[in-house]
């Protein structure tokens, strides 16, 4: 789930140990798995959960820093980072070798972009059409006051609506891509997306609010084609408990007939499609297949069907899209003024951010707004740069997530990436599930064969994605009195 920016001293992150950036692991190509390694870095292993929540926040922060929004002239698209496509059908056809090999693609994923796509994943077309069209239902056919009976505020585990005023952009990239297109400002008509807003006063704060709203629910038996093993415990360790605000909630089915039915059909078959796809993880690692599987009997599982309004057309915007490409007829100033008021009317959906989990998996609908902040490459000058994730229908997008980072000692990149909606983009829904393990696990260190030396104390999944969940809402409300003063 998306995190915001915490205000605090930078502390020791051991992520940015040498050996957590692959360098002096002497990796694998495709095809082959780990070889042994070593670390002259003393791991660190005296973090607590909330330093470790302090110093990914800081890691966020400057992996942003110097990111272009817009590729630098004269760059060929394909010298440009993308997103891999990978065909993950042989992987069901019963061999252990057809598995491996698409774990190897995984694997070459993860260590680069930590994104990809994956067609002929076993999800059912219909699944996924009718999970879309529930998320339309409930933005646009539910009652407000419904959707605000199921307000997030109510749940102590983030379950129910979210309305878009209750999450903020982080300000870090929103600094970050204003200094960035006055370096760009005469690079290529690509007008990759900028939130290149900074807001003096209390209204145009408000324009900080990210525009999506969401619907948040999480893993039950009843949801699980496994039935489950009877011991699902909730983030904080605790049995399910509803009159704790724990659980799920639901619009009632006279309101959304069919829409809890819909949901139930779509989660669980993308559940299985994790364990298997966690599986494979597993193999991309060198690990024996099924290493994981006692820790997804009954797993941590938090998904939700998120809405980004459209954005109006800006007139003569594509009067002035064909100007930029006629740079010998192009009248300038007009182009650059319709340029930036783009740029200005570009709303953030979702600020930079990157997930908690193990793993998500990502359903959206054909409208674009996904953008991946892909680390430096030769092709960008050595910055990282923002592009936009590639729309295939029928596929889903997985990304690693921090949990997965941290365990893999940073081999596996989480990668952060953002929605944005710029002028005349339709409206967006998307569904993200955010693979965890059982949230009472024990996460013992992978092996030093496999991922080095760990930098990382042992913890419960849990205890780790309920302090970065926890995170967020004290810098939601600490943005909310901030905003309250300069009101
Ligand atoms: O809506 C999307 O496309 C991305 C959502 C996302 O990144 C998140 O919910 O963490
Ligand atoms: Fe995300």
């Amino acid at each position: 789930m998306a995190t915001s920016t915490m205000t605090s001293q930078p502390v020791p992150d051991p992520l940015s140990a040498p050996n957590s950036n692959n360098t002096s692991l002497n990796l694998p190509h495709s095809n082959s798995m780990p070889t042994s390694t070593s670390t002259s870095t003393p791991p660190n292993k005296t973090l607590s959960v909330l330093e470790e929540v302090e110093a990914a926040q800081d890691r966020l922060r400057s992996r942003l820093a110097g990111a272009l929004t817009s590729p630098p002239p004269n760059i060929p698209h394909d010298a440009l980072p993308s997103v891999p496509l990978i065909d993950i059908g042989p992987s069901f056809d019963g061999t252990l070798e057809s598995r491996k090999k698409v774990a190897s693609q995984i694997r070459d994923a993860c260590l680069t972009t930590g994104f990809f796509q994956i067609s002929n994943h076993g999800v059912t077309p219909g699944a996924m059409a009718s999970v879309l069209k529930q998320a339309e239902r409930f933005f646009h056919d539910l009652a407000e006051p419904k959707r605000q009976a199921l307000h997030i505020k109510h749940s102590t585990l983030f379950r129910g609506y979210e309305p878009h005023d209750s999450t903020y952009v982080n300000p870090d990239d929103q600094n970050n891509s204003n200094d960035n297109n006055n370096n760009n400002s005469n690079s290529s008509s690509d007008n990759s997306s900028s939130s290149s807003n900074t807001y003096d006063t209390a209204e145009q704060q408000q324009q900080q609010q990210e525009t999506k709203e969401g619907f948040n629910w999480g893993y039950e038996e009843a949801l699980d084609p496994t039935g489950g093993d009877g011991r699902y415990v909730e983030l904080d360790g605790s049995k399910p408990d509803p009159a704790r605000g724990h659980g799920n909630v639901w619009p009632a089915e006279e309101d959304l007939p069919g829409f809890k039915a819909a949901i139930a059909e779509y989660y669980g078959q993308v559940l299985q499609l994790a364990r298997h796809l966690f599986r494979l993880f597993a193999l991309s690692l060198g690990l024996e297949e099924r290493y994981f599987d006692e820790l997804m009997t009954h797993p941590g599982g938090i998904a939700r069907l998120l809405y980004y309004a459209g954005q109006p057309v800006i007139e003569d915007e594509k009067t002035d899209r064909g100007m930029n490409d006629a740079t010998t007829t192009t009248n300038t100033t007009t182009v650059t003024a319709k340029k930036e008021e783009q740029e200005h009317t570009t709303k953030l959906g979702l600020g930079a951010h990157t997930d908690y989990e193990c793993f998500t998996l990502l359903l959206s609908s054909a409208n674009p707004g996904l953008e991946i902040l892909f680390p430096p490459s030769p092709g960008t000058a050595g910055n990282p740069i923002w592009r936009p994730c590639p729309v295939r229908p029928g596929t889903l997008t997985v990304n690693v997530a921090d949990f997965l980072m941290r365990w893999t000692n940073g081999l596996y990149k989480s990668t952060i990436h953002r929605v944005v909606s710029k002028p005349g983009a339709g409206e967006r829904y998307s569904v993200p599930f955010f693979f965890s393990i059982n949230y009472d696990g024990e996460v013992a260190p992978l092996p030093e064969w496999c991922v080095g030396e760990s930098h990382f104390r042992p913890l419960k999944a849990g205890e780790y994605v309920l302090e970065r969940l926890r995170a967020t809402q004290i810098l939601e409300d600490q943005e909310k009195e901030e905003q309250n003063r300069t009101k």
